[in-house]
């Protein structure tokens, strides 16, 4: 017999908090959820495989940690919560989210996914055409009419969203194509991947998406210090799929994983305001100086307004242009409060080129046919002080002489 998923998410309903307090508001005094025996105000890491039965045929709550360990669980519950989902799930990481998410499609099947995204995802979806004849249409998301030659009332099974995508910062109006899609394509489920917002500033299953997936290393976590991916899921038979696939091929969240991602969850407000906070100051900065900077804070951003009736803030990743790639280079090599590294959500901020680092795996040509510049930098900003991190970037312009030449030349992408 199947398992089924254990301790679910579902409350009666009580009084519902701003979602900061939500955040670390966790309250089992009603009786769901999970009980720890002691009350204890951290749950503890349930660092155990089996629990004992009392019967052979008597199962409880958990069997097995691969099918449910009570850490994990009320993880999910708090997810599912802040997230506005009917089940949470956690798996190993953003790439097992997408992994488990993706087995919901068969052979023959198609997915309809934007021209920018993560090239992990990219990567996973090209190995699905290959192996398995499941082929993902890729267009330009932010024009919700580029979807129709490709729906398809049966072969549709996912639409799969970044908003903002990684790393060229382009907004899809998720409303929009989910109307336009379960209008046309009963079979098809929106998926968006919402790792770069959080649920904190958007939540993508109270307008229209069906499943909702983040990279958990990213802002949930927010210290990069584990590895993690979620999964929210709005309707019930399709959360059962997700947790048959978690179980049978065993990439739940550890214990240990799940308890340190339920301590940065705690933080994510906070963390996320200043983050933002930084953010909007950094990229003013920039365009001040007459780069072109991708970020939704920006009155110039294209779907500035569209992005803000989803969302409550921009959030804190920006993309900027210098025009040259070897300039670019050394703008990334110059700075010393900038990590030169990959990922975002870390408290630290970040620097890289998505061409040759988080993106490298999407093939040159491919990289070209979408438009993607090999100068861009990509900036995850962290909460550090603000006017350190502007005068590290600063010296880090001068010094590769990125503002002279944006002066002398404009911008000419
Ligand atoms: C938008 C997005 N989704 C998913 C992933 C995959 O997450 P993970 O690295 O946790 O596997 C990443 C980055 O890695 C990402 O940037
Ligand atoms: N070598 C890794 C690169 C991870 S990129 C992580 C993150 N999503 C980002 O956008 O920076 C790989 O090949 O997956």
């Amino acid at each position: 017999m199947e398992p089924e998923s254990s301790v679910p998410s579902q409350r009666p309903s009580r009084k519902n908090y701003s979602l900061a307090t939500e955040l670390v508001f966790i309250d089992n005094s009603d009786g769901t959820g999970v009980r720890d025996l002691y009350n204890a105000s951290s749950i503890p890491i349930y660092q155990t495989a089996t629990f004992k039965q009392s019967s052979v045929s008597r199962m409880e709550d958990f069997d097995y940690t691969r099918s449910g360990n009570p850490t994990r669980s009320h993880l999910e519950n708090h997810l599912a919560k802040i997230m506005s989902a009917s089940r949470a799930y956690v798996v190993s990481s953003g790439m097992s989210a997408l992994d488990v998410v993706a087995r919901l499609v068969k052979t023959g099947e198609e997915i309809i996914a934007g021209d920018d995204l993560y090239g992990g995802t990219n990567r996973l979806l090209a190995f699905l055409n290959k192996n398995f004849d499941i082929k993902t249409h890729h267009v330009d998301t932010t024009k919700p009419d580029a979807l129709l030659p490709y729906l398809h009332p049966t072969r549709t099974r996912l639409i799969l969203l970044e908003s903002p995508t990684n790393p060229l910062i382009k907004i899809s109006d998720i409303p929009k194509i989910a109307s336009i899609v379960h209008e046309r394509c009963p079979n098809a489920l929106i998926v968006v991947d919402n790792t770069m917002m959080s649920p904190y500033l958007q939540r993508p299953l109270e307008f229209g998406a069906d499943i909702v997936i983040h990279s958990g290393t990213k802002y949930l976590s927010g210290h990069h210090d584990l590895m993690a991916g979620v999964i929210g899921v709005k309707n019930e038979v399709v959360a059962e799929k997700i947790y048959f696939t978690i179980n049978a091929t065993g990439c739940g969240l550890t214990p240990f994983e799940s308890w340190l991602l339920l301590r940065g969850i705690k933080t994510l407000a906070v963390r996320m305001e200043k983050q933002q906070a930084n953010a909007i100051r950094i990229a003013e900065f920039l365009e001040y100086h007459g780069f072109k900077v991708m970020y939704p804070g920006l009155r110039s951003h294209p779907q500035y307004d569209i992005h803000n009736t989803m969302s409550r803030g921009p959030g804190a990743v920006m993309s900027f242009l210098t025009n040259d790639v070897e300039i670019s280079e050394r703008v990334v090599e110059s700075t010393k409060l900038w990590s030169i590294s990959v990922s975002f959500g870390c408290v630290n901020s970040l620097i890289s080129m998505p061409c040759r680092m988080s993106h490298a795996s999407i093939p040159a040509a491919v990289r070209k046919e979408r438009g993607f510049p090999e100068d861009l930098i990509r900036l995850c900003v962290g909460i550090e002080d603000a006017n350190d991190l502007i005068e590290d970037l600063y010296s880090a312009l001068v010094n590769a002489n990125a503002i002279n030449v944006i002066k002398q030349n404009g911008y000419t992408h």
